[in-house]
Formats: C-alpha cells, structure tokens, sequence
C-alpha cells in the first residue's frame, strides 16, 4: 500500500466519508455556490458555442486554421464553434492513405486526411460495458476513453489536449484502396472470410485481430496528430510494471526530493495531470510530453476500465505534494454537483456519440469527491495557504 494516503480516503466508502461536511468550506458554502453556479454557467457557455457547430463546408479551412494557431494558453483554437468544426472534419474527411503506426505498443493506423492531415485511428476493441479486470494497466487500449479524455480535458479547462472523436471507416471503401503495401500485408482473413487487421506494434499479434462490423466497418477513435516538436519526460509516478516497488511507492517523502529537479510550474502540471488520470482511472502516464513547457495529453487509452474501482495511487502526486495551482483548484469548484458528467454529455452528443455507460458517469463523480477529499486531507495537514499555489 502507498504511504500517505489520506486518512479521510482510505477508510473508504463509507459515505460518512464523502459527507458534504467533510468537503472544502468554499465547496459547502451556500453563498459561494450561487457564485460557482454563474461562473460554472458562463464557462458551460463558452463550451456548448465551441462544439455546438457540426457543419464544415471545407474541412481544409479548418486543418490551415488549426495548422496556424499559436497560442500560450491552448494548443487549439477553441472560441467560434471551431470545437465541433475540428471534430467534424476529423469525422468525415475523406482518406487518402492509410499506414501502420508502429510507435507505441498498441495496434492503431495512421490516417492521412484529404488536405494533408495527419491522424491516428486506435481501433475499438471493446463494447463500452467491457469490464477490465486485473491490473490498472490491464488490456488493450479503449477508443473510447481517448475521446471522453478529450471532452473531459475541455471540461476541466485543460487545454493541451489533441482533438478526438469516434469515427467508423468502412474496411472495404475507405481503408483497402488507399492502403500502404505494409498495412496489405499486417491483414488476414478470419474464417468467416472476413479481412481483418492485426498490424504493426510491439504488442501486436496474429490472433488478436481488427475486425469489421456486419455493416464492413471498423469503429475507432480519430485523434488530430500534433506535428510539433515535443519533449519527453519518464514520470516520477511511473508503474514499475513487475512486481518491483517504484521509489514513489515506498518514501514518503519523494515528492521533497523531486522537488529539487522540477519548477513548481512542471510540478503543479503534473499534479494536475494525475487530477485527469484518476477521474478516468488511467494508470499508464509512464512518459509524458511537453510543448511550450505543457505537458500535452496524449495517450488516454487506459482509462474507463472499471467503473467499480478507484485506484487512489493515481493521486499521489497530489497527497504526495499537497499543492495545486489555485486556478486548478477555482475550477475544481465550479464543476461539482453534476455539472462535470452532465456537460461531457452535452457536448458529446453535438458529434451523435455516446462514450460510456452510465456506471463510468457516476464513477467520474464518485471520485470528483475523492479529489475534493484529498484537497481537504491536505488543507487540514499543511493549512490552505501552503495547499493553493500561484501557478500557470
Ligand atoms: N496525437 C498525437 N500526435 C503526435 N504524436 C503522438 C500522438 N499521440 C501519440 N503520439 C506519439 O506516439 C507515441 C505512441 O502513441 P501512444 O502512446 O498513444 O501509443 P501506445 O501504443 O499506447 O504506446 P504505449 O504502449 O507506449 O503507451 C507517443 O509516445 C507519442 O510520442
Ligand atoms: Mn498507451
């Protein structure tokens, strides 16, 4: 078991735990809520006009847009419906090649778009009421959660995060005519007669196949490819992924010593990353990239295993460290009550997907309020003002 979990969490599920008596003061105070609720409204607002907007006469209008967006506060243009206009274009644009794309672990192609967008396409391995049992890390990676991450980062106001949306490719149109000579070959047929694809990755296997639906087509996530120059970092909080305990596992006072060798800025960015991790339940950051000294969210696949679980070692570098950027933490506010799962829903449903069932809904609010705990858990050890940091 990590050290230091808060005291608050680990007596677990007990729901004198997630008592509204226990969350910060701002959080149960009822004249602050009226101001969280506006606040929460003017920042919902801005969402529903970025991905109310599904119609793209000329989707290369919007690649040049997104191609010359600069900017110290998003990777992507989000005001004017853009949102729902990138989503679309990524949706529908039509194929012009199709490849393998070998880096990584995990089987996914590498789409290039009409006007020279690239793309990379994780195909669906599972139903969204597929339960992953075992090991946080356990299975194939989930569309489906790379998506929802997607509209989860919006929601939560972090920015650094390529587009995503779930997109079907018909096998036979849209795939074998624009095909590389590689993809040809990492592709058999099953014995139904069915071509389907095992590709080119490290975990790659012949038995372990894409195969298309009855309608010929393959579901996957479509996620924007950022050709940009990006730094790779190894987490501090990385698995150790054998039976071996990680450094972060066994002192409890790892986060003084990596204090040493990170900015506050960097250390506040990736506590809030493990924020994103846990309400998804992705235990796999090993490594991590940086643009514009942000680290960029990429790779959600691991999240939305089990609903039932909450693997609270995603947090540690919260309970670790006891810091967030204060405007992590104003915006942490806004988003309770619902407010969270209730937009993810809205905004989906502007592109018609559904991205999880409804116990993955709840299980998001669930561990909302194990966030809010933690927070309180570190107010109550170290005092407010040592807890919220002036950060980005
Ligand atoms: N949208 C993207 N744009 C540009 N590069 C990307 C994007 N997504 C991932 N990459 C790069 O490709 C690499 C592999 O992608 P990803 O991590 O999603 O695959 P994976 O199979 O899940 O890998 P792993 O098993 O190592 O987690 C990443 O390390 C990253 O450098
Ligand atoms: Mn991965």
């Amino acid at each position: 078991m990590p050290l230091d979990i808060p005291l608050a969490v680990m007596t677990n599920n007990s729901p004198r735990v997630w008592n509204i008596k226990r969350l910060p003061h701002s959080v149960r105070n009822c004249a602050s809520l009226d101001v969280f609720k506006r606040r929460w409204q003017h920042v919902q607002n801005k969402l529903i006009q970025s991905f109310n907007t599904s119609r793209v006469t000329n989707p290369a209008h919007v690649w040049v847009e997104v191609d010359n967006w600069v900017s110290n506060i998003s990777l992507f243009p989000h005001e004017d419906g853009i949102g729902g206009k990138m989503l679309h274009a990524l949706q529908s644009t039509k194929i012009a090649l199709v490849d393998n794309a070998p880096k990584g672990t995990q089987l996914k192609l590498l789409l290039l778009l009409e006007g020279n967008q690239k793309v990379y396409f994780k195909p669906k391995r599972y139903n969204l009421e597929h339960v992953i049992n075992g090991k946080i890390y356990a299975g194939f990676d989930r569309h489906n959660s790379e998506v929802f991450a997607y509209y989860l980062a919006m929601v939560l106001n972090l920015k650094w995060i390529p587009p995503s949306v779930i997109r079907k490719v018909h096998l036979d149109n849209d795939i074998l005519p624009v095909a590389t000579s590689g993809l040809r070959k990492s592709m058999l047929k099953n014995n139904k007669g069915t071509l389907c694809i095992f590709g080119k990755c490290f975990y790659c296997k012949i038995n372990e196949t894409v195969c298309p639906d009855d309608n010929g087509e393959v579901e996957g996530a479509a996620i924007l490819y950022l050709n940009k120059q990006l730094k790779v970092y190894k987490s501090p909080w990385r698995r150790s992924y054998n039976a071996k305990k990680m450094e972060w596992e066994i002192d409890s006072d790892f986060c003084m010593k990596i204090r040493g060798s990170l900015s506050t800025r960097h250390l506040l960015n990736l506590i809030e990353v493990s924020l994103f991790d846990f309400l998804i339940q992705n235990g796999d950051r090993h490594r991590y990239e940086v643009y514009k000294e942000q680290i960029i969210l990429l790779d959600n696949g691991k999240g939305l295993g089990n609903p039932l679980i909450d693997e609270l070692d995603i947090l540690a570098p919260l309970y670790q460290c006891c810091m967030l950027a204060t405007s992590t933490w104003q915006h942490l506010e806004i988003i309770s009550g619902g407010n969270l799962s209730e937009t993810i829903k809205l905004l989906s449903k502007f592109q018609g997907i559904k991205l999880a069932t409804e116990e993955h809904f709840k299980a998001i609010e669930r561990r909302l309020l194990k966030i809010y705990a933690t927070v309180q858990y570190c107010i109550g050890r170290y005092g407010s003002a040592k807890v919220f940091r002036r950060g980005f």
